[in-house]
C-alpha cells in the first residue's frame, strides 16, 4: 500500500525528515505518534502525494512519486484533513459527493448518478449522521463535519485512508462515537490501509494494528502495536517517562510524577 524507502525531506535549508523508512500493507491500520514538531503531518504529507521526497523514494499504491500523474493517484487516497477549507453551506450530502471530485465545492454543471447519490447516503449512515444527510454544512457542529470528511473521504472506495487528528476538537462522547465508527469502517473495509497520526494514546481505536514512533524527523521504531506502543519506547519517543498501560484494547499514557528531568 505504501512504502517509504531513507526518505529524506528538506524545507527552507531544515532537515524535517531524515532517512525514514516505513512499509504498510494491506489492510493494516497504523498510527503515527510522536511530539509536536517530529514530523508527522510532513510523512502524512507525502503519504498523501502533496509532496515529494528531497531524497529517497516513496512509493504509493504500487505507484513510485516523481513517476506517475498524483492527480491519479490521489483518487484513490482519501485524505480526512479536519482543517477542510469548506466555506459554503454545503449539505452533507452534497460534502460527501465532492470527494467524488476531489474539489471542496461542487464542481459546475456536475451531476451525481443515483448510485452514486444512493452510496454517498449509505457512508453517511454508516458514519451515523444520516438525519443530519441534507443540513447545511455551516451548522453542523465539529464532531459532525469530521463524520461527514470520512464518508467524504471513504466514497471515492479508497484503498489508503490518511486521518490527520480525527479526534481534534471533540468531546469525549463524540470522540468515542468516532472511534466505534473507526472500528466499523475497520470491520466493513478489510483491505482499507490507513494511517492515522493523534497526540493522544487514548484517540487510538482498538483496530490500530501497528504504530510508527516518530521524534525529530526519525522514525525510533515502526511494527506491531505490541512492540511499538510500550512504557520504554514511547518515554523516549516523547522524551518523558511515561507509562502505557492496554484495557480491552484501548491504550492509556500516565506521565510518570517526580521524575520530570530538568
Ligand atoms: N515549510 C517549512 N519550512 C521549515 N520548517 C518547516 C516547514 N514546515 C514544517 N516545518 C517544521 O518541520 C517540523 C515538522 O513539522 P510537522 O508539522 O511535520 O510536525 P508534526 O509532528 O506534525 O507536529 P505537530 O504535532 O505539532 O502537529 C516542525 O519543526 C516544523 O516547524
Amino acid at each position: 500500500m505504501l512504502e517509504l524507502k531513507d526518505v529524506d525531506f528538506v524545507r527552507d535549508g531544515k532537515l524535517l525528515l531524515s532517512g525514514v523508512s516505513l512499509t504498510v500493507g494491506d489492510g493494516e491500520r497504523w498510527a503515527l505518534l510522536g511530539p509536536n514538531g517530529a514530523g508527522k503531518s510532513t510523512i502524512l504529507g507525502l503519504c498523501g502525494a502533496v509532496t515529494h521526497p528531497t531524497r529517497g523514494t516513496v512509493e504509493i499504491l504500487g505507484k513510485r512519486l516523481g513517476t506517475v500523474d498524483i492527480r491519479t493517484l490521489r483518487e484513490s487516497i482519501g485524505h480526512v484533513n479536519p482543517r477542510h477549507p469548506l466555506r459554503s453551506p454545503l449539505s452533507i450530502l452534497d460534502v460527501v459527493l465532492t470527494g467524488l471530485t476531489g474539489t471542496v465545492e461542487r464542481m459546475p454543471r456536475w451531476e451525481p448518478t443515483p448510485e452514486q447519490t444512493t452510496r454517498a447516503l449509505e457512508l453517511i449512515d454508516l458514519l451515523g449522521v444520516s438525519t443530519l444527510a441534507r443540513s447545511p454544512w455551516t451548522t453542523l457542529s465539529q464532531g459532525e463535519r469530521g463524520r461527514a470528511l470520512i464518508a467524504r473521504a471513504l466514497i471515492s472506495d479508497p484503498k489508503l485512508l490518511l486521518l490527520d487528528e480525527p479526534s481534534t476538537g471533540l468531546d469525549v462522547a463524540a470522540r468515542e462515537q468516532l472511534l466505534e465508527t473507526l472500528d466499523q469502517i475497520d470491520a466493513s473495509h478489510p483491505h482499507l490501509a490507513w494511517v492515522l497520526v493523534t497526540h493522544h494514546l487514548e484517540e487510538l481505536p482498538t483496530s490500530t494494528t501497528h504504530a510508527a514512533l516518530l521524534n525529530r524527523g526519525r522514525v525510533l521504531a515502526a511494527g506491531p502495536v505490541d512492540e511499538t506502543i510500550t512504557t520504554g519506547l514511547i518515554s523516549t519517543t516523547f522524551d518523558h517517562p511515561i507509562e502505557i498501560n492496554r484495557q480491552a484494547g484501548r491504550w492509556t499514557a500516565t506521565a510518570h510524577r517526580g521524575t520530570r528531568s530538568g
